[in-house]
């Protein structure tokens, strides 16, 4: 696979779209973890630095094609511009009047970035039509494209994968980095090759599994990904997150794993709360008797003894997905004893996810622990599976 970078684009005096990942962490307007967009700001400067006006577009969580001000990408702006030392002109709108507006009046160095990419139905939606109406009128807002949302080039959205089929395109830096590193993990893994999930996106995370059974020789899984696992095998989880229409799909994971021999590994114990809240009255309960009226809410002690000792002799591992809320301190413990096994580890250890390096960074663990924190969680495990990714595939020449 061959993709153009920003070295085969004459950027001096264009707009130039850039789609990033800044898909960050928020407590109201406060942004929690900066993470995404540093990873993002090389290739904007470098943009700048030729001469470009950069027009950014970026998402924010799940507004579901609806404005909904809680998902305002206005403090990312004023973030972005203080990583880039410059002012960043926001657009309150994606392809609207002040978006059209906004790139008319930008000068060649300058950079505007647009409102919520999820903000516009057309973005994420599953009839081509409409996802194709939607990006002619954000390839309108500029002569080329570069793609460089790592954390989102597993999702076949507008921005991501119709707009470069539009514009003369090339991947960023930051793809360009991703994907070198991951392809180390594809290209005949040193074993043990491990690798651990967890996080609270079951739904989409349960379908990477199938096809990670046939790569890896150990599974180990917290996080809310466990229950329904635990579900699965016959046991109640009480309030925990559960997916329910895949609790057959999940049957179907233990018994592949136990006929290829891998080890697919639960929690044994779990720490099941009262609610969810960061001061939550809480236990350690076995994983197999979490009362009716309780949540787990992260990975019990005996558990982060297993995961670490099963992590202990790895060569390869990749891990995405807090083992618990890592949000709450009183909750976090399960998360950092296996970034600590990590860090341990000798083996080469990639950890991928905007929560799980979110996670590293706020337990204060020193990020050179890890051969690579990745940007991308879902988008690095379907790359792991091995699939042609969206956002790739439309980079490609
Ligand atoms: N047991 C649990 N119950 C509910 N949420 C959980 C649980 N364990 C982890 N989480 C949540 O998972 C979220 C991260 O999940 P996800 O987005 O899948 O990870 P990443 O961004 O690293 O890919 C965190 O906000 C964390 O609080
Ligand atoms: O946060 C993201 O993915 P991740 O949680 O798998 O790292 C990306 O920004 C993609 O977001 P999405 O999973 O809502 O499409």
């Amino acid at each position: 696979m061959s993709m153009r970078t920003l070295d085969d684009l004459d950027v001096k005096g264009r707009r130039v779209l850039v789609r990033a990942d800044l898909n960050v962490p928020l407590d109201g307007e406060t942004i929690t973890d900066d993470g995404r967009i540093r990873a993002s700001v090389p290739t904007i400067k470098t943009l700048v630095e030729r001469g470009a006006k950069v027009v950014v577009c970026a998402h924010l969580g799940r507004p579901k094609g609806k404005a909904d001000p809680k998902y305002s990408l206005r403090p990312v702006a004023g973030r972005l511009g203080e990583l880039l030392g410059q002012e960043v002109a926001f657009a309150t709108d994606v392809v609207g009047d002040s978006a059209r507006g906004t790139v008319e009046t930008l000068q060649d160095g300058e950079v505007a970035l647009l409102e919520n990419l999820r903000y516009e139905p057309g973005e994420e939606s599953k009839d081509d039509a409409e996802r194709a109406a939607f990006a002619e009128k954000l390839a309108g807002l500029a002569e080329l494209y570069v793609g460089d949302g790592f954390g989102a080039v597993h999702r076949k959205h507008a921005s991501v994968y119709d707009v470069p089929g539009l514009l003369p395109h090339a991947a960023g830096g930051l793809v360009v980095a991703e994907v070198e590193v991951l392809k180390k993990l594809t290209e005949s893994p040193e074993r043990p090759y491990v690798v651990v999930l967890g996080g609270a996106k079951v739904s989409d995370k349960l379908g990477v599994i199938a096809n990670l059974l046939t790569k890896v020789d150990r599974l180990l899984i917290g996080g809310g990904m466990a229950y329904t696992f635990l579900k699965a095998q016959g046991y109640e989880v009480g309030k925990s997150l559960l997916q329910e229409d895949q609790l057959d799909q999940v049957r179907g994971f233990l018994n592949t794993a136990a006929e290829r021999g891998v080890d697919l590994v639960l929690p044994v114990d779990v720490l099941a709360a009262v609610t969810f809240g960061a001061d939550a009255e809480h236990d350690v309960v076995a994983a197999t008797e979490i009362p009716a009226d309780r949540e787990g809410l992260d990975i019990g002690p005996r558990t982060r003894e297993l995961f670490a000792s099963k992590l202990a002799d790895a060569r390869t591992v990749f891990w995405n997905g807090p083992m618990g809320v890592f949000e709450f301190d009183a909750f976090s413990g399960g998360t950092r004893a296996v970034a600590e096994a990590l860090i341990t580890s000798e083996a080469f250890t990639v950890v991928g996810g905007g929560d799980s390096a979110a996670a590293v960074r706020k337990l204060e663990l020193p990020e050179d622990g890890f051969s690579h924190i990745s940007t991308g969680g879902g988008a690095s495990l379907e790359y792991l599976e091995g699939k042609a990714l969206p956002g790739l595939a439309a980079l490609e020449d």
